[in-house]
Formats: structure tokens, C-alpha cells, sequence
């Protein structure tokens, strides 16, 4: 297949064409890159370097590979990349208004009384009000072969999302319809018929949509009225020094995309540790033996005791990033590291296959928590190199809580039960939207007496 430029540069700059093979206009090399995303992106590194293009998704796709290019799109030092319009393209229906699909002054606002939410003292309380529901959602875990860790870390999470994060009891009924709801509208973002039709994704995820923002504007005035500890109250609160706060739409559309950012990246992070832990049980023994040592539920102030779940953690976000590529459209004419792109690009970090890259990781592949081990910090060999939250204005506000909850979630795990896999296995893993085991990741769970 034929080899072309994207575009010309401008006469007289020392700027390059950015090179690729484009494929088929509309779909290009979507399959190739669904089937085998590592394997593609290695090629297109190798045949055209760290940037280049192609049809990708219905749309003329840069790829910005590896830190370096990461780095120069993420900080976007002269504010040629914008969020909203390349988001969008994916979840905006559903997910409109929401902070990532913000831009430059307006998100900046926004950002500064989001922080609000996530100060030291509110992720203290977040994970006080966490621990009773890890306890009661893992005591009810029933010891069996084939038990499906990835469903029951979703239901688990969403769980503790609508608790943690809304601070209200919700009925059994109640609770299963906002899940069901949340599940429809992040489906949605991947649907191949991208209009509504009775009864497909398109449709179902804007009835969700709906249905979620009935939700919270009916408990929003007493939110308000009320407080409490939760992040919707945070906030209903939330207040920067100079008197900024949310109206009622801005709460409920970040209410609605905190809930969506918060539990599929965490359940993806746990479900990649317990596979991992799965195929390494002696990484699982280790981990266990320092959380039986510490015991009970994982306080605040007990975070940064347990080492080896850290090393596993940070590996896990590795080998499979919850976020797998990262995209923004260039509002004008730009560069990266010296590649000439045009306004109007859609441009992608794709952070799932950078992580892989043997430029920066010795021996990628293999699972190897100690690479991130003090006196080894293969990590440090650029600040981009391992970026599973993002980089630059939109970084992950959530990262701490993520932390806390997928460590406050193992660390009990562990201390519980113990599980395996056939020692054959290897996960199915869906790469085609956020990454999942096809297989659900069936283990043989087993209670700990
Ligand atoms: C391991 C878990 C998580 C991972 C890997 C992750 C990853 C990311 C990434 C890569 C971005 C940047 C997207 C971009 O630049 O286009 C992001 C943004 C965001 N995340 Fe997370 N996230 C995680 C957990 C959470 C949690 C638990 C919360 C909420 C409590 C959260 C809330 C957000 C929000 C609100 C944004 C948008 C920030 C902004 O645009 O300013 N995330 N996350």
C-alpha cells in the first residue's frame, strides 16, 4: 500500500512532511490496529519514526509516538491541542461538558474548583467511607472455578462509586439502574452505528445519558442544602478563593463524568494486577504476606506502607494502560519534534503501545514490578516514559484516589482469598475500546482460612 504525506510544510520552514501509509479512506488501518495494536504501532515506529499518520476510526489520524512526541502534545506549550472537539468525536453525547472535554481558560476554571474535591482532607474522607464497602462487596465473593474477577471488580467499583461518590444509600433497584445507565452511555463511545436506531449503542447510551441526569438533578437540592463527604457534595461546595462555584449543569455533568473516569480505569487496574498476580503467585504471596502483616482495612495514613502492591500497581498500569490512547484535534497550524501538522488533525498519544516501546523498557513485554523498585527506576529514563494518568493540564485529577482505592481494594483482596490460573492461560484482552479480558478472566478463587 502507498506511502504519502499528510501534508506539505510551509515553504520556507525547516519543518518535515509527516509520512505514513493511510490505508483506505474512512477505515484505513482500524483493523490492523484493533487485531494487533502492538505489533502496528511497532511498524509504523520502525518504517516512519515517532510521528506519522493514517486513516483511523473514520477520521486522518497522527500517531505521536513514544515519550518524547507524548510529552511535546501533553504539555501543549502553545495551545494547538484541544480536548473537546477530539474527545467528542468518541463519548460526547454522553459525556458533554464533562472536564476533559473542556478547553485551555474555560477548563482551567472549571479545574480550579474541581481541586476543591480533591484535597488531602476530602481524599481522606473518600477513603474512610470507602472501607466499610470493600468489606461488605468482597465478603460477598463466593469461592468458586471460573470465577469472573473482571465482573465482579466492575460491580464492586460502580458500587463504590455511587456510594463514595454520591454519599446516599441507594435501594438495590436504584443503585442496579444508575450502574446499568453508566455501563449503556461508556458503551455508547464505541458504538459502529454512531446515530440513534431503537434498540443499538447510539440509542441506548443517550436514553442513559437521560436517565443519569434525571438522577442527579432529583437528589441535587439536597445535596445542596445538606452537604456531606462525599465528591457530589464536594462539588455542590466547592469554591476557589476568588468565590467560583459550580451552577446545578456543571455539577451534573461532572458528577456524570467523574463516575464514568473513576470506576472502568480502576477496574481495569485491579483486573490487570489480579491477572498478573494470577500468572506470578509468588508476586501474589508478597503482597499478601506485607498486607496480612498490616492487616484490617487499609487506612489513610497507612498508603505508602505497602510497597509491593505499589510496584504491581504501577506495572499493571503499565503492560496495560486503563487509557489507552490519548486523543486531541490541533485548532492551528503546529509542530511535533519538527513534523509539520496542519489545523484540523486529530492527533493520538497512544500511551497502551508506548509503554511497550524497547527505546525505553528493557524487555517490555515481561511482567517485572521491580523495574519501578528504588535503585532501579527504569521509569526515570524520561518523565513521559511511564504516563498512564496523562501529562500536561488535563492530567488525571483522580490519581490519588485512584491509588487509594485500587490499593484499599487489594490489600483486602489479598487478605481474603487466594486465586490461580491454569498455567496455560492467557488472557483474551479486548483492546478495542478501554481494554477488558474477553473471558471476564476466569481464576479458581479460593478462601483464605
Ligand atoms: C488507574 C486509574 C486511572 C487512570 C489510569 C486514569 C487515567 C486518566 C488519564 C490518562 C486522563 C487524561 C485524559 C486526557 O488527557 O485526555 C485522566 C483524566 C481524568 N481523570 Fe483519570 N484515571 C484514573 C482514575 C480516575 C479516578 C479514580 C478519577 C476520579 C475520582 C478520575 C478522574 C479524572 C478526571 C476528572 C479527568 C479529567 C481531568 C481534566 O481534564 O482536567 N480518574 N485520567
Amino acid at each position: 500500500m502507498g506511502t504519502s504525506i499528510l501534508a506539505a510544510p510551509p515553504q520556507g520552514s525547516d519543518l518535515k512532511p509527516v509520512s505514513g501509509q493511510p490505508g483506505l479512506p474512512y477505515i484505513g488501518n482500524t483493523l490492523k490496529v484493533m487485531r494487533d495494536p502492538f505489533g502496528f504501532a511497532r511498524m509504523r515506529y520502525e518504517q516512519f519514526g515517532p510521528v506519522t499518520w493514517g486513516w483511523l476510526l473514520g477520521q486522518r489520524i497522527v500517531t505521536a509516538q513514544g515519550p518524547e512526541a507524548a510529552e511535546a502534545v501533553l504539555v501543549n506549550r502553545d495551545k494547538a491541542f484541544a480536548n473537546g472537539p477530539a474527545w467528542s468525536y468518541f463519548i460526547g453525547p454522553f459525556f458533554h461538558r464533562g472536564i476533559m472535554l473542556l478547553d485551555f481558560e474555560e477548563h482551567l476554571h472549571h479545574r480550579r474548583i474541581m481541586q476543591q474535591a480533591f484535597t488531602k482532607a476530602r481524599l481522606h474522607s473518600y477513603m474512610d467511607a470507602m472501607a466499610p464497602g470493600i468489606s461488605k462487596g468482597l465478603d460477598a465473593w463466593e469461592p468458586q472455578r471460573g470465577f469472573k474477577v473482571y465482573d465482579h471488580i466492575k460491580q464492586l467499583t460502580l458500587d463504590l462509586a455511587t456510594d463514595v461518590f454520591m454519599g446516599v444509600e441507594l435501594e438495590r433497584a436504584e443503585a442496579d439502574r444508575v450502574n446499568g445507565a453508566f455501563i449503556g452511555a461508556v458503551r455508547a463511545g464505541t458504538a459502529y452505528v454512531r446515530f440513534p436506531v431503537p434498540g443499538l449503542r447510539w440509542h441506548k447510551g443517550l436514553k442513559a445519558r437521560k436517565e443519569l441526569e434525571e438522577f442527579f438533578r432529583k437528589h441535587l437540592p439536597a445535596k445542596r442544602r445538606e452537604g456531606g463527604d462525599d465528591l457530589f457534595a464536594a462539588l455542590c461546595q466547592a469554591e476557589t478563593d476568588d468565590g467560583h462555584r459550580f451552577t446545578d449543569d456543571d455539577v451534573v455533568n461532572h458528577m456524570i463524568f467523574a463516575l464514568m473516569a473513576a470506576h472502568d480505569t480502576t477496574t481495569i487496574t485491579l483486573t490487570t494486577m489480579a491477572y498478573y498476580l494470577a500468572q506470578y503467585p509468588e508476586w501474589q504471596e508478597r503482597v499478601r504476606e506485607e498486607s496480612l502483616a498490616l492487616g484490617g482495612p487499609l487506612r489513610f495514613d497507612e498508603l505508602d506502607k505497602l510497597e509491593s502492591i505499589d510496584l504491581v500497581m504501577k506495572e499493571a498500569t503499565r503492560l496495560v494502560a486503563p487509557v489507552p490512547a490519548l486523543p486531541r484535534k490541533v485548532v492551528k497550524d503546529t509542530s511535533i519534534l519538527g513534523f509539520h501538522i496542519p489545523a484540523g488533525t486529530t492527533v493520538m498519544v497512544p500511551a497502551l503501545t508506548n509503554h511497550h516501546m524497547p527505546e525505553w523498557w528493557p524487555e517490555p513485554d515481561r511482567f517485572d514490578p521491580e523495574r519501578f523498585a528504588a535503585g532501579r527506576r527504569e521509569d526515570k529514563v524520561h518523565k513521559y516514559a511511564w504516563a498512564p494518568f496523562g501529562g500536561g493540564a488535563h492530567k488525571c485529577i483522580g490519581l490519588h484516589f485512584a491509588g487509594m482505592q485500587v490499593k484499599g481494594i487489594m490489600h483486602q483482596l489479598v487478605q481474603r482469598y487466594r486465586w490461580s490460573v491454569p498455567a496455560k492461560y492467557e488472557w483474551p484482552l479486548d483492546t478495542t475500546s478501554l481494554p477488558s479480558p474477553k473471558d471476564g478472566l476466569p481464576v479458581k478463587l479460593e478462601l483464605i482460612q
